[in-house]
């Protein structure tokens, strides 16, 4: 294809996804910024055969349009349809579906050395952003990568300056040095030119070219950093430039050893909506309208902005309270506390095991920190808040944001699995408020908390109107009893936001005749002691939750009943511990059965089973 074709195909793509991605949502801005690089990667390698490994993978629509799935866009996103990540039951060419940052290098690394192993000469191409570049692992791959001296592997540091907001730190101000200085690249070339111009040969012209090198080397581009670990250093070269890019790939691709393309791009690139939006230049946008850039649909109060206003009220009568992020400020609601507390919250960069640990030592050294997090990208700092935070009982509060299903975003980025991994850590505390009104509170009583680590958790969803208690016992409120004439059959108990599926699904139970007592434990870690004497009260107990069975919170209530001798037969019901596809939230749930009207369904059957056979010998949890 011409220079003047590949122009035009690039914008075709853009117009394509402005008008597909302003329908179905998702991360438009990322995309925009890597049409001309995905483009060229695709000209100059030989995908599957020389895998593309995207980091997160969130910028791979334009990949997915090259690889034929551009019919599947109108439904990106949506249950059923195309994957917002790669997928690999989509195509050959998508590798990695995980969309935790900063793996893409160790991936590349293993696949490198299994192709060297087989004698298989193959490139293997990673495409890693700037703001990925903060996470831990890249550097423990790139340390393993500059060791494989013979191994053909091409980073591709997409460099876009940001994360979400600009990406922080040492790593992007010696990026942005690099990319203050562009043409390194054209000087280099130029020089060749001008030396191969002249009637110097043979030791002296390769002398010369050195030298020219040499100085222009520490003239425009000081990227010592890079060489100094062993790794071929190109660029920066401009990644919406055609010809420049392909003239790196190129020589990357021919370089037959690890080695480093330094791509300048744009985040929202030909899309002015994009481009100007200063928060995060449209990094990942709900559908709207693509003129205007009015949200198509409108949402209630999200649980985040709640969190957001009480944390700023706490900061503001505790001085010793600091919060911490990983690259995303804004998403977990810390843009109200860091505006009035700009000296007292921290973004670390996509580096999470490092915003616990160094938490742990802000704590050691007086300061009550507040890490708010996703759930699901806590996964990968569990020895953390084990061995750093726990071990040494210091006052770390985490915020777990999108707890649960969370929904388009797909199996990794479900917050379904901290009850399982953190129920497991010795004196640690794990709120799970209902509303916004226990989330204030339970939010003031983890910050008080100073023998250990507290935890919060709550869903990527509006939150519903506050649920009152009609009586507390102990840590424990108790939402609805029997109602007269009713008998005491089922205690139903619901973590956090799925109170209000439990009182929905005990009203369908009651119609039926079967008396319920709905009860929020609130703390969920340590299982509140009360539940064990409210449990033998009834005749069945069921738990709910929206996070993973196995280790969740039915299992460890089951162990407490055990531990106190209370023989009450317990049906837990949660995610199943597996890998759940993209959809929305609700549909998610629906795929699963936690809706009020299968709870209610699943309740009846386990109670004429059990109620009407007294006999029948209770098994601790239904293995259905
Ligand atoms: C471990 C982890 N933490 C946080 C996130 C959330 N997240 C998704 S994309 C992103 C920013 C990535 O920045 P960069 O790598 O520069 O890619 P860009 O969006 O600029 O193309 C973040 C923080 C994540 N995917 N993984
Ligand atoms: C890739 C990325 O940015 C994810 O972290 C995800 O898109 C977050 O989406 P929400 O903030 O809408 O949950
Ligand atoms: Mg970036």
């Amino acid at each position: 294809m011409t220079h003047e074709e590949l122009d035009r195909l690039s914008v075709e793509i853009r117009s394509f996804l402005v008008d597909k991605v302003t329908r179905t949502g998702g991360h438009l801005g990322p995309n925009l910024g890597v049409v001309e690089l995905t483009i060229a990667l695709h000209r100059v390698f030989d995908s599957p055969a020389d895998p593309i490994v995207f980091d997160v993978g969130h910028q791979g629509y334009v990949h997915k349009v090259l690889t034929g799935r551009r019919e599947a866009f109108d439904d990106l996103r949506k249950q059923d349809g195309v994957s917002g990540y790669p997928c690999r039951a989509e195509s050959d060419h998508d590798l990695v579906e995980n969309s935790h940052a900063s793996t893409a290098l160790s991936y590349a690394d293993g696949l490198a050395k299994a192709y060297q192993l087989r004698g298989e000469r193959r490139s293997v191409v990673a495409v890693v952003g700037d703001g990925a570049l903060t996470g831990g692992m890249c550097w423990e791959a790139l340390n393993n990568i500059a060791a494989g001296t013979d191994r053909s592997v091409v980073i591709v540091v997409n460099d876009n300056g940001r994360s979400y907001s600009p990406t922080i730190g040492g790593l992007a101000d010696h990026l942005a040095t690099l990319r203050l200085r562009p043409g390194y690249e054209r000087a280099l070339e130029g020089g060749k030119r001008v030396l191969q111009g002249t009637p110097v040969v043979g030791k002296p012209l390769y002398t010369a070219l050195h030298a020219a090198k040499r100085g222009i080397k520490d003239v425009l581009s000081p990227q010592a950093m890079f060489e100094d670990l062993g790794l071929k250093y190109l660029g920066p070269v401009d990644g919406h430039d055609f010809e420049s890019l392909e003239g790196a790939l190129r020589r990357a691709k021919d370089f037959g050893g690890p080695v480093i393309v330094h791509a300048v791009t744009r985040k929202g690139n030909g899309y002015p909506l994009a481009e100007n939006d200063v928060l995060d230049q449209m990094h990942q946008t709900d559908p709207i309208d693509p003129v205007t850039g009015k949200p198509r649909t409108s949402k209630g109060t999200v649980w985040t902005s709640v969190f957001a206003e009480e944390l700023a009220a706490i900061g503001a009568e505790r001085e010793d309270v600091v919060a911490i992020t990983a690259a995303m400020l804004r998403s977990t609601g810390l843009a109200p506390f860091a505006e009035r507390f700009p000296d007292r919250v921290f973004d670390v960069g996509i580096a999470e095991q490092h915003a616990i640990t160094s938490a742990a030592g802000m704590a050691m050294a007086g300061l009550h920190p507040v890490v708010a997090i996703y759930s699901t990208f806590l996964n990968r700092a569990f020895d953390q808040m084990l061995m750093d935070v726990a071990l040494h009982k210091q006052p770390v509060t985490v915020v777990l944001d999108r707890a649960g299903i969370t929904g388009p975003d797909g199996a990794s980025h479900h917050g379904m699995w901290d009850l399982s991994i953190l129920g497991v850590i010795p004196g640690i505390h794990i709120a799970a408020p209902r509303d916004a009104a226990t989330l204030r509170e339970e939010l003031r009583e983890a910050v008080a908390i100073d023998d250990g680590p507290s935890v919060l958790r709550f869903p990527k969803a509006t939150v519903g109107a506050d649920i009152a208690s009609v009586e507390r016992i102990g840590t424990v409120d108790v939402l609805r009893r029997p109602a007269a004439g009713e008998s005491a059959d089922v205690l139903l108990v619901t973590v956090g936001s799925f109170a209000e599926l439990g009182l929905a699904a005990a009203e369908r139970l009651a119609a039926q005749g079967i008396g319920v007592t709905v009860a929020d434990p609130r703390w969920v870690a340590p299982v509140p002691t009360e539940l064990a004497a409210l449990a033998a009260d009834h005749r069945l107990v069921v738990t709910v939750e929206d996070s993973g069975r196995h280790g969740g919170f039915g299992w460890a209530l089951a162990a407490l009943l055990r531990d106190h001798d209370v023989d009450v037969p317990l049906r837990d019901l949660g995610i199943p511990n597996e890998f759940h596809a993209h959809g929305t939230r609700d549909e998610v749930l629906v795929r699963l059965g936690l809706t009020a009207q299968d709870v209610a369904r699943r309740v009846t059957g386990w109670a004429s089973n059990l109620l009407g056979r007294d006999q029948v010998e209770a098994k601790v949890s239904d293995t259905a």
